[in-house]
Parts: structure tokens; sequence; C-alpha cells
């Protein structure tokens, strides 16, 4: 299939490719699969959504931070742009918890899984250690991630659209919305490129890009096996 987000010549696709049998297999664990047909544990994807909430929480903060680090005003409004999405998109997380019975602040009470520990506290620390374009790096496999996720979900005819307790979710992030913040964020990523990458910062970069996906992948692990 080809997708909106395969452009052999950016830095995100080199990224990307350099990783290849991570970025599989976080674009193609069980947990998506039982997503994609519905046959996902109702309790995983209970503990998977709560903990998303959280993590959504400081993934904005750490998009926060990329407002702080731009390089001009223009990136400044986009990358405020970009939070106001993360703070809209937990509006999903929380109308499947109400459905629940639960309220904003049972979620928020819950414990922070390590999984989802880790992950947000990397970007951070990639974020405040590095540059821009080492945050923005560090960032892109999670917003452009889902949108592949979501693109490939929707597109797909084995999708089980109808009577899948999961469809909404599918429709959030392979939704025109989510798609196009995600090739904003491959284009933020290009435009940085131009004044800030030198072939000298690739493997150092890779190596953020990587961490990330392994990071996801260990996301849906725990929601899978519902760990703290
Ligand atoms: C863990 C994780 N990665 C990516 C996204 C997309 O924003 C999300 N909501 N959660």
């Amino acid at each position: 299939m080809t997708t909106p987000f395969d452009h052999p010549d950016t830095l995100y696709f080199k990224m990307k490719t350099a990783c290849a049998d991570d970025w599989y297999r976080y674009c193609h664990h069980e947990f998506v699969q039982g997503i994609a047909d519905g046959t996902l544990p109702l309790d995983s994807f209970k503990h998977y959504l709560q903990q998303d909430y959280l993590f959504l929480i400081h993934f904005s903060r750490a998009y926060a931070l990329s407002i702080y680090k731009a390089d001009n005003l223009e990136d400044m409004r986009a990358a405020s742009a970009s939070v106001a999405g993360i703070l809209s998109e937990m509006n999903l997380h929380l109308e499947y918890c109400v459905q629940w019975g639960m309220t904003e602040q049972d979620v928020v009470g819950q414990p922070e899984a390590q999984a989802n520990m880790a992950y947000t506290r990397y970007v951070l620390e990639r974020g405040m250690a590095g540059d821009i374009l080492d945050l923005q790096t560090a960032l892109s496999p999670c917003s452009v991630g889902y949108a592949e996720i979501g693109y490939r979900l929707i597109n797909d005819p084995a999708t089980k659209k109808e009577g899948n307790p999961y469809w909404q979710w599918i429709q959030t992030y392979g939704g025109d919305e989510f798609v196009q913040g995600a090739l904003k964020q491959i284009e933020a990523i290009e435009k940085l490129a131009v004044s800030r990458y030198s072939e000298g910062r690739l493997e150092s970069l890779c190596q953020t890009f990587k961490e990330a996906t392994r990071l996801e992948v260990g996301f849906w692990d725990m929601g899978l096996n519902q760990s703290f």
C-alpha cells in the first residue's frame, strides 16, 4: 500500500527505514491486530486507554518544550497548535472512559505504568538534553506512527468496521485531522533539517527514533499484559 507518509527523500523516512524491524513490530503489534479485528480483550484496551491518558499529559508537556526550543515565531505557532491537538485528542479517551463509568479524576488518579513513564520521560530527556531536531525526532514515532497505523486500518478491507468496539479509535487515528497532523510533523523535521542536519548527526538521530519506536512496542505490550 502506498501511503502519504513514505517519501524516500525525507529524513523521517531515512530514520524509519533504519529501524525497519522495530517499526514493523510497532505498527503490526498483536495489540494493533486485536484493534483491527475487534478481538482485543476489553480489559487490555481499558488499561491501555487509561495509561494513554496519562501518557498524553506528559506528551503534551514534551510538545510544549518544542514551543520553547523553536527557532522562530512561525514554528512556535505550529508547535502550539500541536499541543492544542494533543489536548483535544484526550477527549476521545474521556468519551470511552465515560462509557465505562469513569470520570477524569478516576483516570488521572491511576498509577503510571513503568512502560509509560519510560517512554514519556525518555522523550522529555531527549528534548531537554538535545536541540529542537532531537526533540522533534523523539516525538515523531508517536505522532506519525499512530497515523500510519490508523490510515492502514481504515483502508484495509480486512478491518472490522461494524460492531468493532475499537472503530472509534481507528477513526480518530486514521482520520484526516490526525493524518494531516502527522504530515505536518514530517514536514517540521524536513524544515529543521535544512538548518540543523548534517550527516554526522544521522546515527544519533536514528538512535533516538529507534528508541522511541521500541518504547511504543513496550507501550502496546503494557496494554496487552495489563501491567504496571
Ligand atoms: C503511546 C502513544 N503513542 C502515540 C499516540 C498518538 O498520539 C498515543 N496517543 N499514545
